[in-house]
């Protein structure tokens, strides 16, 4: 259901700020799966709750997962967000169900090669942009292992996973150039088939190693055992263990926080910024550094400040592409041009990303023009105007940094945020009444 407009507010000053984020989107819908999976009990401690996390949840659910939330962790009730812990018990996984996707990468990839250990047919569908992002790869890869999926011969969703209860495994070759997700999929369940997996990829690079390297971590952090090499995953079929998860603070979700600073020349700190971290939110402490912020790590937290200017930016976010709309935002108010490439594949993210912030920027009066891997960004005044979100919430926050410069931005649909950011306008109010 749309929301009505938000007219994104202009920074009165520099913003002095710290600025406390929920949990991580990609941790908690990986700690998710693996709860699901685990042959012990899990708390996952500050998960997300946001739509795609509650999408994960309930997925699992709908396959016999036990996932029971536990309100003790409220705390205070200060924050505008829920964050609650999440607690799993183990049970066998079983269709017939039905899953709802949303507009989750996550969850349409990380799901369908869950759903295949389930005896009983799965049936996944999702957003009505969801059934133009890339599926086919893992469709063909998931038959390849032993698993029957029928798709009506659209390589996309909505499918029916006919799950039997085991999936055999083995070796498999895969084309991710489209999505990293398309591998972290199948790796998150490969412990459970009878072979493990292993991943090879074929084609142009894999975006997002960031991420790649999330689910290695995190499965070998549940004693699983996980060989990489370039373009090649193994998997050992073994047991995951249950026991905590501790999530992270979103670091994807400090960027425009984080930009704050740069944009008004003030201060933003991020507590809890992890010192290791396969987050690749942590990439915003090198990329706007070379956009000019002063960025200093402490006991408190990561701190970013600004000093009024700052310059633009000529990088490759193949490996962090979903910081593009953000860095896009910042580029239209640098001091100079930017050139932002290597991220072809967000053509397949929520909406078409890189189309979307040419239209929307170049309609507030910005000359951003598409690449055929990226986006070319020369810096002019901008005006007031309505600013469209296609159901992406990172289009949301891109707006939220343009309106602290530009007045009357007006952003259509901006409860679309939730998708990972839930209470995204009062923390940024809360940030600007530090101006
Ligand atoms: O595995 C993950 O948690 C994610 C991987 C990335 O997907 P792509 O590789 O499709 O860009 C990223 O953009 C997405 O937001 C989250
Ligand atoms: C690309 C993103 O999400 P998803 O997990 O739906 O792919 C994102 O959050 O920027």
């Amino acid at each position: 259901m749309p929301t009505p407009h938000w007219n994104a507010p202009v920074a009165d000053g520099p913003v002095d700020a710290t600025v406390r984020l929920p949990g991580s989107k990609s941790m908690t819908n990986r700690a998710l799966i693996l709860a699901a999976l685990a042959e012990d009990p899990v708390r996952i401690t500050r998960p997300l709750h946001s739509r795609d996390t509650e999408l994960m949840a309930g997925a699992l659910r709908a396959l016999g997962a036990s996932i029971g939330e536990d309100s003790k962790a409220v705390a205070g009730g200060s924050s505008p967000q829920k964050d609650a812990d999440w607690q799993t018990v183990p049970q066998e996984l079983r269709g017939p169900a039905r899953v709802d996707a949303g507009l989750a990468g996550t969850v349409m990839r990380f799901i369908p090669p869950v759903a295949a250990l389930a005896a009983g047919d799965v049936a996944i569908d999702g957003d009505p942009y969801a059934r133009r992002r890339p599926m086919g790869p893992i469709i063909t890869a998931l038959r390849a292992l032993g698993v029957s999926i029928d798709d009506g011969g659209r390589g996309a969703l909505p499918f029916t996973v006919h799950g039997t209860g085991a999936v055999d495994g083995g070796p498999v070759t895969i084309d991710a150039s489209g999505s990293s997700q398309l591998v972290s999929g199948l790796l998150l369940a490969a412990p459970r088939f009878g072979k493990g997996v292993e991943v090879r990829h074929e084609g142009p690079p894999v975006p997002s190693a960031p991420h790649l390297a999330m689910t290695v971590r995190m499965l070998r952090d549940r004693g699983v055992t996980v060989e990489t090499e370039t373009d090649v995953w193994r998997v050992a079929p073994g047991p995951v263990r249950g026991g905590e998860w501790v999530i992270e603070p979103d670091l994807s979700n400090a960027a425009q926080f984080l930009g704050a600073a740069l944009v008004t020349g003030g201060r933003v700190t991020v507590p809890d910024w992890p010192d290791d971290t396969t987050q690749p939110g942590d990439a915003l402490r090198d990329l706007l550094a070379r956009m000019g912020a002063d960025v200093a790590p402490g006991p408190d937290g990561l701190t970013v400040r600004g000093s009024g200017g700052f310059g633009g930016l000529d990088a490759d976010l193949h490996d962090v592409g979903e910081l593009t709309p953000v860095i896009a935002a910042l580029a239209a108010l640098a001091d100079g041009p930017s050139r932002l490439t290597g991220i072809a594949h967000l053509r397949g993210h929520e909406t078409d990303r890189l189309a979307a912030l040419v239209t929307e920027i170049n309609g507030l009066g910005g000359d951003v023009r598409e690449l055929p891997d990226g986006l070319e960004i020369r810096p002019r005044p901008l005006h007031g105007g309505v600013f469209r979100t296609y159901d992406d919430h990172r289009m949301v926050m891109a707006a939220a940094v343009l309106g602290l410069a530009v007045p009357g931005v007006e952003v259509e649909n901006p409860g679309t945020v939730g998708k990972t950011l839930p209470g995204f306008t009062e923390l940024w109010a809360s940030m600007l009444a530090s101006a």
